[in-house]
């Protein structure tokens, strides 16, 4: 199999998120088979956190070690702990406070009501990625999820938004996002795309036309989303809808 980008189709977005979080644990028990752990980044928005409940749901999800996973974040919303809207909070609630993953292996970002700036924040989290890296920036990511936004935004990558273009740090702080809340932190695109494999999962009509464009090589600037592209696979997990727009040859599966 090649790295080239793949799209699976399925029916509808329950469908779609059981199907990835059943490749999900089937990956992690076949990757904790082979190295002492993993590295997995998670996603916010409404399909990423509907895969973290179905990896909950699933009847499977006692044959994960979860003391070996090591759990991160693409990006997180700049809001108080505990807040509903922060990427943290909603993942916790899906999956991470039923499993038994060690607090110590779970990174999120700061909250907005702790001691850090904003900025602070990016580098501290610069900091703990470069801590559990062993002599690099940042830890190998097994796997990452990303959500995708109607507009192509991946993590809190914008478009025509200044930190879609940071290319020499590993994390940046969002400030004006065009979607709330206006103050963000994100991994850059360079360190997401240093992952083995990237996920993307998308549901929805209002996701349609940003992967159309992506997938037919819109500028990166204009839609994040078309820079994506993990070292090992890339793949779309999308429903009916979303797909609406993806030209028949890309379309690996269609369930
Ligand atoms: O704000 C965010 O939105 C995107 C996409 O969310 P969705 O609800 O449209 O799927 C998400 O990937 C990102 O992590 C999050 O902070």
């Amino acid at each position: 199999m090649t790295n080239a980008r793949r799209v699976l189709v399925h029916a509808d977005k329950q469908s779609l998120a059981g199907s990835l979080a059943a490749r999900f644990i089937t990956k992690v028990v076949d990757l904790l088979d082979a190295q002492h752990d993993v590295n997995v980044v998670l996603t916010g928005g409404s399909v990423g956190t509907a895969v973290l409940e179905a990896i909950n749901e699933s009847s499977a999800r006692d044959s994960i070690d979860w003391s070996r996973v090591n759990l991160w974040w693409g990006d997180e919303r700049w809001l108080p702990a505990g807040d509903p809207e922060r990427n943290e909070t909603q993942a916790r609630a899906a999956l991470i406070d039923h499993v038994g993953v060690i607090e110590s292996n779970v990174h999120p970002f700061a909250s907005s009501d702790g001691p850090l700036t904003l900025d602070g924040a990016a580098e501290e989290y610069a900091t703990e990625l470069s801590v559990a890296a062993d002599g690099g920036a940042h830890p190998r990511f097994d796997i990452t999820f990303l959500g995708v936004g109607p507009d192509g935004h991946v993590a809190s990558l914008f478009p025509d938004h200044p930190g879609i273009q940071v290319t020499d740090a590993t994390v940046v702080s969002v400030r004006n996002s065009p979607k709330p809340p206006p103050e963000r932190l994100s991994l850059t695109l360079p360190v997401l795309n240093r992952s083995d494999r990237i996920w993307l999962a998308l549901a929805g009509s209002d996701k349609a036309s940003a992967l159309g464009l992506a997938l037919a090589g819109a500028s990166t600037w204009e839609v994040p989303v078309a820079g994506i592209e993990g070292r090992l696979r890339t793949v779309f997990f999308v429903d009916r809808d979303a797909a609406a727009e993806v030209p028949g040859e890309l379309i690996a599966v269609e369930y």
